[in-house]
């Protein structure tokens, strides 16, 4: 779709620090990743299709194909995608079965640098995460934990806190 198609209220702008287009709502100055397939609303309202911002926490475990396989408990992860997948499968368990908590399984073995703060990620809005990661944050309940996610990081499972 060419940009002059673009719906009514919104322009394309390029990212100084990323170098990559985003959207500006030309009315309520937000500004957004995706390409918006509605019109600007002049309210900025978001009309009910759900929060504008989620607060959750993850834990991650990155495999050899992960988009950088180091991390602050390995500097150099080779375990395949299958056994990452089974590793967040039995971490899930563990946590649902009341076994463990997710902070502790977080902090112990998530291979993201949150995992100092138990995998709290703090609040963040749509198009600031990879997309599968927002999707099934935002599909969320709050206190609800996630199936396994898999991103260009690594295989996550996710639990909404607020
Ligand atoms: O991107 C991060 N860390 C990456 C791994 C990673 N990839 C992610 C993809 C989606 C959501 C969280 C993710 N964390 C790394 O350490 O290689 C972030 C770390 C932190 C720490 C505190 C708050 C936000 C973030 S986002």
């Amino acid at each position: 779709m060419a940009d002059e198609e673009l719906p009514a209220g919104w322009e394309k702008r390029l990212s100084r620090s990323t170098g990559q287009h985003y959207y500006l709502n030309v009315y309520t100055k937000e500004s957004q990743w995706d390409r918006p397939d509605k019109p600007a609303d002049p309210s900025g309202n978001n009309k009910g299709d759900g929060p504008e911002e989620v607060q959750c926490s993850h834990l991650l475990v990155k495999h050899s194909g992960s988009r950088r396989p180091s991390s602050w408990r390995e500097e150099n992860i080779t375990r395949s995608k299958e056994e990452a997948l089974e590793l967040i499968k039995s971490y899930r368990e563990q946590i649902v079965s009341g076994k463990a908590t997710f902070a502790d399984l977080a902090s112990k073995y998530s291979d993201c640098s949150s995992a100092k703060r138990g995998g709290d990620l703090g609040p963040f809005s749509r198009g600031t995460m990879q997309k599968p990661f927002e999707q099934a944050a935002f599909a969320l309940k709050v206190g609800e934990l996630s199936s396994p996610v898999h991103t260009d990081s690594g295989i996550h499972i996710i639990q909404r806190t607020a």
